[in-house]
């Protein structure tokens, strides 16, 4: 999978930074913890979990595994319905999330750069620079809605719509699987170049490529329980 085409290397982005403070104080925390339907049947049991800041996490398991259990777990932020148990720590309040579509992160009728400064304190000038930094640097693309965005160029628009919103943690739940090869390698290059080595970045797939791609971390779902996975690249794992 070719991910690093443009800053003259061929090693996964990740290969090439691990995460400063792993071994410091965690994102997020949990312990014992347990997600169970309303009668009672739990649905994902996590014994202990930390991530640190920086991480890139990613997540893979089959349909109904509870991939995306963990990710709402991660947040704090359950399902009506779902029952938490046990403990979760989290040092962060705010969450950036790129969908499996980009238009799903967005408002369709509103120009592309208008909705995304509305998310940010930082200004114009940081809308423009990440705009840049995702390819849509055409004036013509920042007054364009997303309905009017091909779903690669979407992708690429939720990616920046994450950034801006500055959170510590950054959560993707399969954001690749709607898009072709060529556009799923951009897109997880784009993840893990312009994401800040502050922020952390979760993301729930099928796709075991990105994993290979992207991971300093990976963890497999299978019927509601996890397991670390080692990562297949020598030397990558911190
Ligand atoms: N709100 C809910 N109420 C009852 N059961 C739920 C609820 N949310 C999820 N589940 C069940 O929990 C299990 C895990 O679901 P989850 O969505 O986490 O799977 P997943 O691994 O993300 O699947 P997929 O890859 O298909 O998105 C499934 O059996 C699902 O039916």
């Amino acid at each position: 999978m070719s991910i690093d085409t443009t800053r003259g290397s061929t090693a996964p982005a990740s290969a090439r930074r691990a995460p400063k403070n792993r071994g410091g104080a965690a994102l997020v925390s949990l312990r014992g913890a347990t997600v169970r339907t309303a009668d009672g049947r739990a649905l994902l049991e996590v014994p202990r979990l930390d991530i640190a800041p920086g991480e890139r996490v990613v997540i893979t398991g089959p349909s109904g595994s509870g991939k995306s259990l963990l990710l709402s777990t991660l947040t704090g932020r359950w399902a009506a319905g779902l029952v938490f148990e046990g403990g979760r720590q989290a040092t962060f309040t705010r969450v950036g999330f790129v969908p499996q579509r980009g238009l799903d992160a967005l408002h369709p009728l509103a120009p592309l750069a208008r909705q995304l400064r509305r998310v940010t304190a930082a200004g114009a000038d940081r809308v423009a620079e990440v705009l840049v930094s995702v390819g849509l640097d055409d004036p013509a693309m920042h007054r364009r809605r997303p309905t009017e965005l091909s779903g690669g160029q979407a992708q690429r628009a939720a990616v920046a719509l994450a950034v801006l919103t500055d959170a510590p943690l950054i959560l993707a739940d399969e954001p690749t699987s709607a898009l072709d090869h060529d556009t799923r390698d951009q897109t997880l290059r784009l993840l893990d170049e312009i994401i800040g080595e502050h922020q952390t970045l979760v993301v729930a797939t099928h796709d075991g490529a990105v994993a290979d791609a992207l991971a300093t971390r990976h963890i497999r779902v299978a019927a509601g329980s996890i397991a670390e996975v080692p990562l297949r690249r020598a030397g990558v794992r911190p």
